[in-house]
């Protein structure tokens, strides 16, 4: 709001594409914590997301080990770093990878999908991290009751300040 912008998307109607699916979880349950992990960004800008099954999505989701494909980044095996996301562009831009050898859960044991998806697509809006420890964009995980998750003023100010 000083009078620069962050880098954020061109436009409101974004698409997303699940590549892969990850054993750990039902089909259903995967959708489902990636539909909600993008609707906590959705309910507070004028952000919509439409889920695509082919071609190429602004934001491509994806369970991935180890180095895969000609992504830059790569993953650490169990723990450790759990995800990743691009900052909002073409190609790579916006794009979502989680770590396959983490135990991703709907609830209870191992990390909630839908949590670290929602820290993720953060990302791939164009937010960083913030010191705010009650901020969802806070760089360690905290496996707070997902369904209560509420964002904190911080990533409201954050994602407003690219989306307001
Ligand atoms: O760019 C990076 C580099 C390292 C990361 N570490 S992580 O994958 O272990 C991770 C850390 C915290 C979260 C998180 C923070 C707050 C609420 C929910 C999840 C999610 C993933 C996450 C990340 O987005
Ligand atoms: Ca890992
Ligand atoms: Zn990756």
């Amino acid at each position: 709001q000083y009078g620069y912008t962050l880098p954020g998307w061109k436009k409101y109607n974004l698409t997303y594409r699940i590549i892969n699916y990850t054993p750990d979880m039902a089909r259903a349950d995967v959708d489902e914590a990636i539909q909600k992990g993008l609707e906590v960004w959705s309910k507070v800008t004028p952000l919509i997301f439409t889920k695509i099954s082919k071609g190429i999505a602004d934001i491509m989701i994806a369970f991935r080990t180890r180095v895969h494909g000609w992504c830059p980044r790569y993953f650490d095996g169990p723990l450790g770093v759990l995800g990743h996301a691009f900052p909002p562009g073409l190609g790579l831009g916006g794009d979502t990878h989680f770590d396959e050898d983490e135990n991703w859960t709907k609830d209870g044991a191992g990390f909630s999908l839908f949590l670290v998806a929602a820290h993720e697509f953060g990302h791939s809006l164009g937010l960083s991290h913030t010191n705010d420890q009650t901020a969802l964009m806070f760089p360690n995980y905290v496996s707070l009751d997902p369904s209560k998750y509420p964002l904190s003023q911080d990533d409201i100010n954050g994602i407003q300040s690219i989306y307001g």
